[in-house]
């Protein structure tokens, strides 16, 4: 561990120096897509105005004979792109297959002004942190990078959850986590075989009842990723940085997938992966405060001066730990409003009435 003297210092001579807080920027949704994949590059122009980050996705998905193509692709979409103030991202292949480091020496080069954050999957210790971190200080001194790239880490291995509070804290780099239930569960070995989402096996039973206890029992299902996703928010939380659901694999399922990015929102996630185009109008509804929640905080806000005391609103009382609730609504809402103009002119018309 460096000494908490040392942490803001950059890793490498030249390096531009660490940023002290994660910037807060929209992110709702993360859109993957496979810039080897040359209809889905061509939709990139299209596409990027309606997302918050555009991440051009190296690692699983990807096939093996594909991984340069891919590679490449991102710094032709990066170089001939303007995507305005959408992020562009990009997840890297694991640390420990064949492609990660001619992935970083090649993105960071080439495109290293352009990345916002870079992803890295398999996360499984502090270590995977500070090789990376100490590897991008030394690549943008060469190319003379003037913001540092952030990472961010997928929370996809068991041992990555046991040891996610060390991952959130390894650096003044970590931008932030993403749920991978997908890799997730195989390496637990869970016996579910889908991306995310709930199972209908994994449920509670409602007690026997009726006349001589054979009524018919209600089942209700529970969610797989609780634990892991309130273990992760709570490590993001304590450290600065912001979580995120991951993928949701049944792309047809728009209802359930609108459940699980609200569960996950509901809970603290800032966003989550879309991994098609039909999902990123469900991450931009879960994700952005309803206009009528924006104007019940702003209610509490403005009736709660200072924010000491109690007070009684509608019938429910008010004091510093709702005032500080509805700040953290408020506060995603003006944000949001500045990259929305849609969402604005809706926040301001809920608070008219
Ligand atoms: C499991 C754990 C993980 O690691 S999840 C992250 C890795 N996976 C990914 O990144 C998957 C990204 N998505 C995809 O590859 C595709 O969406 C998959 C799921 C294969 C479905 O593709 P396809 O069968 O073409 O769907 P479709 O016919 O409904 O597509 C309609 C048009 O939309 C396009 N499209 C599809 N996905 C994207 C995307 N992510 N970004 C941009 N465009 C996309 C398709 O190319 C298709 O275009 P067109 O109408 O034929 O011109
Ligand atoms: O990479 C994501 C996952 O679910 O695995
Ligand atoms: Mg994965």
């Amino acid at each position: 561990m460096r000494s908490p003297k040392d942490f803001f210092r950059p890793l490498a001579v030249g390096a531009p120096a660490p940023v002290r807080e994660v910037p807060f920027r929209p992110s709702r949704m993360i859109h993957f897509f496979d810039p080897g994949n040359e209809k889905m590059a061509a939709k990139v122009p299209d596409i990027a105005p309606t997302v918050d980050v555009l991440l051009g996705n190296l690692e699983d998905a990807v096939a093996a004979d594909r991984k340069e193509a891919a590679r490449s692709g991102l710094v032709k979409v990066a170089k001939a792109t303007d995507l305005g103030d959408t992020q562009l991202w990009t997840r890297i292949n694991s640390l420990d297959s064949p492609w990660a480091l001619d992935d970083l020496l090649t993105l960071v080069t080439e495109i290293g002004d352009k990345l916002d954050v870079i992803m890295v999957p398999k996360v499984e210790g502090a270590e995977d942190i500070h090789y990376v971190d100490r590897l991008l200080a030394q690549l943008e001194a060469k190319a003379g990078i003037q913001r540092p790239i952030l990472v961010h880490a997928i929370l996809e291995t068991a041992t990555g959850v046991a040891n996610v509070e060390e991952i959130a804290g390894a650096s003044p780099r970590m931008q932030g986590i993403s749920l991978g239930p997908a890799d997730l569960a195989a390496s637990r070995r869970m016996k579910t075989t889908r991306v995310g989402g709930g199972h209908p096996g994994y449920l509670v039973r409602e007690d026997p009842h009726g006349a001589d206890g054979s009524a018919p029992r209600a089942t209700f299902q529970q969610d797989l990723w609780h634990y892991t996703l309130a273990r992760m928010v709570d490590a993001c939380a304590a450290h600065g940085i912001l979580p995120y659901y991951g993928p949701f694999g049944d792309i047809k399922d728009t209802t359930a997938c609108e459940d699980q990015f609200r569960n996950a929102f509901l809970l603290g996630c800032v966003g989550a992966w879309s991994l098609h185009p039909v999902q990123i109008a469900i991450a931009k509804r879960v994700f952005s405060p309803s206009p009528a929640d924006v104007a019940w905080a702003r209610k509490v806000i403005d009736a709660m001066g200072d924010g000491t005391g109690a007070v009684m609103i509608d019938g429910k009382m008010q004091d510093d730990a709702t005032y500080k609730q509805c700040q953290v609504v408020a506060q995603l809402a003006d944000a949001l409003a500045a990259r929305d103009p849609e969402l604005r002119d809706a926040y301001a018309a809920a608070e008219k009435e």
